[in-house]
């Protein structure tokens, strides 16, 4: 590839978010705009009847407000919703009747849009973008927007990016577009990469990546599939990292990617100034909140001149409410200007010395691309769960730390990022594979290891990427081979027969299951359970073929209100006699001792899901519920898969797509099996 592709792969890759950002705006703006908020609540996307309990100032003095549903209403907990931490959303006056249009095509410029940052059972509490708006008051009403402002930081990368003169260009960013071929490392490098280990019981795989990932000059791929352990491999990368005196910035797409290695890594001592978690408190786990940038800030000595200015803007901003005319509450406004700059330059100074101390910095991708880094540098970047994140977010780290070395860990051949513009085009994704039906139709016996056949229906990385699917650990491994990747091989979770089919499938039967699990049955879990038909199988196939149980479509709005992100608008496939098979089988599960909490049930169709829920969730709240894609990355020690397409053209729809079905890895699958199911 040659210097002016950088340019141009910048350029399409505009172009591919600004469609996926159009994508995004039109369902929510169609949403807001033809529904009414009524409509809108039942739909997840909207609270009503609110007001305002309490303004304070937040992190970055921004203004908090905390919305409880109004006493008038009768106050108490909110009704059902689907807003959480994180989203963006306009908090204004509810319309009344007539005025609801308007009211609403006013609401975003007014300007009361901000981030949920906490939600509670009774209130949810939003920080707003800008600092000089009029709150609104009376009576008040929540609704998400699209998230343009994760558009808008990918947007700055990929610009930026095509801007960069070719002197700019650092040996790393020459590998990754291919200039120039990684320095492979040679053997002795790689054998006095480690002097000794922090943790003993590493297993021969993970010490050979973590080896590699050390020696390597510019950029290494750790290949984890489900379970291996790829996480519990970048905590010691993370330390030898350390032990080498390098400082390094971790990150991943969620926050929850990112806490899961903040928790494991609180566990070891960090020398000179410890580990800092940047990104919002409200979106971190609580176990890792002392971390926070926020926590620490507030913890430290200098933090105490910082309190006194949040304490007199919290004053002003209870002066506010109180407030009579235009001109007592401009003068406020005022005051609290100056305040908030004096907050800003006291909290920045605290903040940008924890910072600059600190040896591990952990953030989202799209974090990293905050001012909290701005003129940092560090020795590594790490990114985990690299095959979740869009190429364009793993530039963000990239070119904010400017380091020299990126390691990513990831595994491909699970689904990618979800990806809304691919609605409207025909889908990139491998064509369809059909299994016979018969072919499958012995269950068990057929998910053996030499049965499956080894998958040669994966899409083939583009060498030029021009999809936004394409993952940067795609491109480079089309890019360089597989000489830039070593992959875990022994997984830690799921009983050898679960294994066999996503091992053979994609994996070229390369997994090995861990002495601790590969015969671990359900009677085997730490409390009792009895040997029943269906704990003492590892998979149960529960077979619907013959036409007794068809799927049917669905629209989800009308049939059951279902709640979750731009569910309104999906057409969906429910089968209603899967259901009753899904609610017999939990049955005898828990009949048998399995505890609600340890068994999942998974679909990948909306539909099914909200008709799941309806029939499942009062008799069982212990369950848990969800789709297949979220569901991704999870462990539960039985997974119930209602896989829902059963027509006599035998269409799978998007089940065609491999990576759909991998990565439960439960100790107990069982799978309502669809005539034309493509597991087998
Ligand atoms: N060398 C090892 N010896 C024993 N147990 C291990 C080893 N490596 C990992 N494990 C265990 O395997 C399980 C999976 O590890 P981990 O969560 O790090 O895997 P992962 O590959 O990141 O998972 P995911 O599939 O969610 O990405 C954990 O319970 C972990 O403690």
């Amino acid at each position: 590839m040659k210097q002016t592709d950088i340019q141009s792969f910048a350029t399409s890759q505009l172009t591919l978010l600004d469609h996926e950002l159009q994508a995004e705006l039109a369902e929510t703006q169609l949403l807001t705009s033809t529904h009414a908020p009524t409509v809108l609540q039942r739909a997840g996307l909207a609270l009503l009847n609110l007001t305002l309990s309490s303004q304070r100032t937040g992190f970055g003095g921004k203004t908090l407000l905390e919305l409880g549903l109004d006493p008038a209403v009768g106050g108490g907990d909110l009704p059902e919703h689907g807003l959480r931490t994180g989203d963006i959303c306009a908090v204004a006056e509810q319309p009344k009747g007539a005025e609801r249009r308007k009211q609403r095509e006013s609401m975003e410029e007014r300007g009361c849009s901000g981030v949920v940052t906490r939600v509670q059972r009774e209130a949810v509490t939003v920080a707003l973008d800008k600092d000089e708006v009029e709150v609104p008051r009376g009576k008040l009403w929540l609704v998400k927007l699209a998230n343009s402002a994760t558009s808008k930081r990918l947007t700055h990368t990929m610009t930026t990016l095509q801007r960069l003169p070719p002197t700019s260009h650092t040996p790393l960013t020459q590998v990754l577009f291919g200039h120039s071929s990684p320095i492979p490392p040679s053997p002795l490098d790689l054998q006095s990469a480690v002097h000794s280990w922090h943790d003993p019981l590493l297993n021969s795989t993970q010490q050979a990546a973590i080896r590699f990932a050390l020696a390597s000059r510019d950029v290494a791929l750790i290949h984890g599939p489900p379970g291996t352990g790829k996480t519990h491999t970048l905590i010691e990368l993370i330390l030898q990292f350390l032990d080498r005196g390098q400082r390094v910035l971790v990150c991943g797409p969620s926050n929850i990617s990112v806490d899961n290695i903040v928790e494991r890594l609180s566990h070891h001592r960090i020398p000179g100034g410890g580990i800092v978690r940047l990104g919002h408190p409200a979106r971190l786990l609580p176990s890792v909140l002392r971390y926070s940038l926020d926590v620490l800030s507030k913890s430290s000595e200098a933090a105490a001149i910082v309190a006194d200015v949040r304490a007199e803007m919290d004053g002003k901003q209870g002066l506010l409410r109180k407030a009579r005319g235009g001109r007592e509450r401009r003068a406020v406004y005022g005051e609290l200007r100056e305040l908030r700059r004096e907050y800003r330059v006291r909290e920045g100074r605290v903040v940008g010395d924890l910072v600059r101390g600190a040896r591990v910095v952990l953030c989202t991708l799209h974090g990293a691309g905050g001012f909290h880094l701005r003129g940092e540098r560090f020795d590594v970047v790490i990114v985990d769960e690299a095959s979740q994140a869009l190429e364009a977010q793993c530039w963000i780290p990239v070119l904010a730390s400017g380091a020299p070395k990126l390691v990513l860990a990831g595994d491909h051949l699970q689904l990618p990022p979800t990806i809304k513009s691919l609605n409207t085009k025909p889908s990139k994704l491998p064509a369809k594979k059909t299994v016979d039906a018969d072919e499958v139709a012995n269950g068990v016996s057929k998910l053996s290891t030499d049965d499956a056949k080894p998958n040669t229906n994966l899409p083939k990385p583009k060498p030029e990427s021009s999809t936004l699917e394409t993952t940067l650990f795609d491109r480079l491994l089309s890019l360089h081979g597989n000489t830039i990747k070593r992959m875990l091989t022994t997984q830690y979770r799921m009983h050898e027969t679960i294994m066999a089919f996503p091992s053979a499938a994609l994996y070229e039967s390369k997994l090995i299951a861990a002495e601790s699990v590969k015969s671990r049955l359900l009677t085997d879990l730490p409390y009792p359970v009895q040997n029943t038909e269906d704990t003492r199988e590892p998979v149960v196939f529960w077979d619907t073929q013959g036409g007794e149980f068809p799927e049917k479509s669905e629209d989800e709005e009308s049939a059951t209100g279902a709640k979750g992100k731009g569910s309104l608008l999906a057409e969906s496939k429910v089968n209603e006699h899967e259901v009753a098979i899904v609610r017999l089988h939990v049955g005898r599960l828990v009949k048998a001792g399995v505890r609600e909490e340890d068994i999942a049930v998974v679909t990948p169709y909306n539909g099914q899901l909200a008709l799941l829920a309806q029939t499942l969730k009062e008799r069982w709240p212990g369950l848990e519920l969800g789709s297949i894609d979220g569901f991704q990355g999870r462990e539960k020690e039985a997974v119930v898969v209602s896989l829902v397409r059963s027509n006599a053209e035998r269409e799978v729809g998007f089940l065609g797509e491999k990576r759909r079905l991998n990565g439960e890895s439960p100790s107990h699958l069982s799978t309502i099996r669809a005539r034309a199911a493509t597991m087998g």
